[in-house]
C-alpha cells in the first residue's frame, strides 16, 4: 500500500503562533490540496496526524476542529482526490497523552487503522516534534520549507531526513514528475 502521512498545520494550510482557531484561518497553502489530490489519484493514500493542543487551550472547540478537516476533505474532493484517515490529538502538552507528538501514538493509529508496518513511511512535517515521531517509529523523516520548517530546519535535523520546499514537491518527487 502506497501510505504517506501529513502532518497538517505548516504542510498542508498555514500555521501560526497564535495557532489556527476558526475556519476562517485555515486556509490551504498553495499546492497542497492539489498535491494530495494528485497522489490519492495515482492510488497513495494520504492520512494526516495533527497535534491540536488549542482545543485543550480553550481556543478552539472539537466541532470548529472537525469543521476545518470537512473543509480540506472537501477542497480535495473538488481536485478529484480524496483524503484518508485524519488523527488527532487535542491534549494538552501537560496532560501526558500518548498520542501527542513528538510521541508517535498517531502515526501507530494511522497504521493499525490501515493494517500497515510503519518502516520506511514518508512522515511529512514542519516542526521537530513531527520529525523526532517518525524516527520513533522508523518513518522517514521529511522536513517542508513551509509553516515552520525553516525555523526547524535552523535548529538541526535527525540523520537522514529529506528536505523539500512544499508538499507539492513531495508529491512531484514520489510521482517521479
Ligand atoms: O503542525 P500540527 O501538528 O498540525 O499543529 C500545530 C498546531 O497545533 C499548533 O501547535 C502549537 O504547538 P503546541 O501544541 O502549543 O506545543 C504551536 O506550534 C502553534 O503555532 C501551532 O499552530
Ligand atoms: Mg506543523
Ligand atoms: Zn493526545
Amino acid at each position: 500500500m502506497k501510505l504517506l502521512i501529513l502532518d497538517r498545520d505548516g504542510v498542508i494550510n498555514y500555521d501560526s503562533d497564535a495557532y489556527i482557531k476558526n475556519l476562517a484561518e485555515w486556509i490551504p497553502l498553495p499546492g497542497a490540496i492539489e498535491a494530495i489530490a494528485r497522489l490519492s489519484q495515482a492510488g497513495w493514500t494520504v492520512a494526516v496526524a495533527t497535534n491540536q493542543s488549542g482545543v485543550a487551550r480553550g481556543y478552539y472547540d472539537l466541532a470548529t476542529l472537525e469543521a476545518m478537516h470537512a473543509r480540506l476533505r472537501e477542497l480535495v474532493a473538488e481536485q478529484g482526490g480524496e483524503l484518508g484517515l485524519i488523527v488527532h490529538c487535542i491534549h494538552g502538552p501537560d496532560e501526558g497523552c500518548a498520542c501527542r507528538k513528538p510521541k508517535p501514538g498517531m502515526l501507530e493509529q494511522i497504521a493499525a487503522y490501515y493494517d500497515v508496518a510503519l518502516k520506511g513511511i514518508w512522515f511529512v512535517g514542519d516542526s521537530s516534534g513531527d520529525l523526532k515521531a517518525a524516527q520513533t517509529v522508523d518513518c522517514q523523516p521529511v522536513l517542508v520549507k513551509t509553516g515552520k520548517g525553516e525555523r526547524t530546519l535552523a535548529q538541526g535535523l535527525p540523520a537522514g531526513t529529506l528536505i523539500f520546499d512544499d508538499l507539492a514537491a513531495v508529491a512531484d518527487q514520489l510521482l517521479h514528475l
